[in-house]
């Protein structure tokens, strides 16, 4: 269960989120909406705890969110707008790094099918520099799946993935909720939007 409450951030004068709360149950999904520049990736930074509130209260699980918390990393899979790779880390070796470092049962096997349901097995030595944009992204995508999760925290998931790319998405992420994963998302896409959120949390208003 993911609670945030009462939460406020601005920079340097510019009040971005005000006293926001809500709650996401187990399986639940979330769509966080609104126009450019209204609060989306700050709210989901203050989730992931990438990003410190000026006030209010996160908790997941019943622990407060930060960044540094085993628990919080434990819990938690994000593809912030940030995401990074080792230069030097082949599409298998990060996946493989991610499933080991959170302790995913049978790492092995689940790599080998998250390699092949995001379409990404042809690319498995291949090094980050040397993939396509949707491939990255599928590659950013596959760490959430490759281990434990209670909470997905998506910025725009949908970017730079085709057609077929956004099709299987949204089956996943409902797939996700339907085995109990929280998902909260923030989305320019209205059929993602549609398919995937059972609330609409508006921010920017
Ligand atoms: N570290 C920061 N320093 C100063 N201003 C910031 C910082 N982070 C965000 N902002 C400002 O806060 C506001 C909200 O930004 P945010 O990235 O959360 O918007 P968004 O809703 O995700 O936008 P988009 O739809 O364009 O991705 C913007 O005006 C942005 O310039």
């Amino acid at each position: 269960m993911l609670r945030v409450d009462g939460l406020t951030r601005g920079f340097s004068g510019l009040l971005v989120l005000h006293e926001l709360s809500f709650e996401l149950a187990p399986g639940e999904g979330a769509a966080v909406v609104g126009p450019n520049g209204s609060g989306k990736t700050t709210l989901l930074r203050c989730v992931a705890g990438t990003d410190v509130p000026d006030a209010g209260r996160i908790t997941l699980n019943g622990f407060p969110v930060a960044e540094t918390s085993p628990d919080t990393r434990a819990a938690m899979a994000c593809v912030l707008d940030d995401v990074d790779f080792f230069p030097d880390l082949s599409v298998g070796e990060h996946l493989a790094l991610c499933a080991l470092a959170h302790e995913q049962p049978d790492a092995a096997a689940t790599v080998e099918s998250v390699l092949a349901e995001l379409g990404i097995a042809e690319q498995r030595d291949q090094l980050p520099a040397t993939l396509s944009s949707g491939q990255r992204r599928r590659l950013a995508l596959a760490s959430c799946f490759v281990r434990p999760r209670t909470l997905l925290v998506l910025d725009e998931p949908e970017q730079r993935l085709d057609v077929e790319g956004k099709a299987w998405l949204a089956a996943k992420l409902n797939a996700e909720k339907a085995a109990g994963v929280s998902v909260l998302m923030a989305s320019h896409d209205p059929e993602l939007i549609e398919a995937v959120a059972d609330v609409h949390i508006e921010v920017g208003l």
